[in-house]
């Protein structure tokens, strides 16, 4: 049996982003790649679960590309995980979205080494913030989840209350691995009201918003509108969920 298989979960609909988030770019690569990139080289066997229109194009020989198990079509990131897992003969699946494209890889080793039989779920826990949408998560799960989304239930937070969690904490300088993107407002909002409060070193972060328009198929570079370039530092405070 395989060790643990990677989850990336991109099969959201990104209705506060304009475009779909998965196909948003940051420093030239797309959002999904990011999530690809990070779990190839420490995951048995990866998994992009997605919507059936974006399976063309999330294009990447090392991954497996699944669409959510019909039933649960559009239940949100549990049934992205209850999917995956549905396919994989892995005990433990590390889960990443695919709008956490500052996530390193520091972090997830730090939660491989947290692995714990006794444990369903190796969740990180950033500042006293729980943040289940990264974390491993046993295949014995899926029988919880399965429960959950009967009754109805689609929050990730619900599943941790029926589950033992091994909570992993991170301090506050880590935060910025964990800001997801909701809203390219909410970004641009960060990167122009909050860069003034870091430290400006020498690191260069874009996030180009070339939203990948989901009606038609394509990248439209057209629509590139932010770039800027600064450092994320210790001092950074800002969590985007
Ligand atoms: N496979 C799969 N992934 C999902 C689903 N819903 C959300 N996700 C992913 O889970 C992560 C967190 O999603 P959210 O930001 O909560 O939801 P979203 O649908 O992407 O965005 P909003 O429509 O703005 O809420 C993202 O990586 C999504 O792509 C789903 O139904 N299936």
């Amino acid at each position: 049996m395989r060790k643990f298989s990677g989850i990336v979960l991109a099969g959201g609909n990104s209705s506060r982003y304009n475009g779909d988030k998965a196909f948003a770019s940051y420093q030239g690569k797309p959002f999904y790649q990011h999530a690809i990139d990070l779990l190839v080289p420490i995951a048995d066997h990866v998994y992009v679960v997605c919507r059936p229109d974006q399976t063309d194009a999330i294009a990447d020989h090392r991954v497996s590309i699944i669409n959510d198990d019909e039933l649960y079509r559009g239940d949100g990131p549990l049934a992205g995980i209850y999917s995956a897992i549905a396919v994989t003969d892995a005990q433990w699946n590390l889960a990443v979205p695919v709008d956490t494209p500052f996530m390193d890889k520091t972090i997830v080793h730090a939660l491989v080494k947290q692995i714990d039989p006794a444990y369903d779920a190796i969740i990180p826990c950033v500042d006293g913030r729980v943040q289940p949408l990264v974390g491993f998560y046993k295949n014995n799960v899926q029988t919880v989840i399965k429960e959950l989304l009967a009754e109805g239930r689609r929050s990730m937070h619900q599943l941790l209350t029926r589950i033992k969690v091994k909570y992993v904490s991170f301090q506050e300088k880590d935060s910025i691995y964990f800001a997801n993107i909701n809203s390219a407002d909410d970004f641009q909002h960060y990167m122009t009201n909050e860069g003034s409060e870091r430290d400006e070193k020498n690191d260069t972060f874009s996030l180009d918003n070339c939203g990948y328009n989901k009606f038609n198929n394509r990248f439209d570079r057209d629509h590139c509108s932010y770039f800027a370039n600064n450092a994320f530092t210790n001092s950074c405070r800002f969590l985007l969920w």
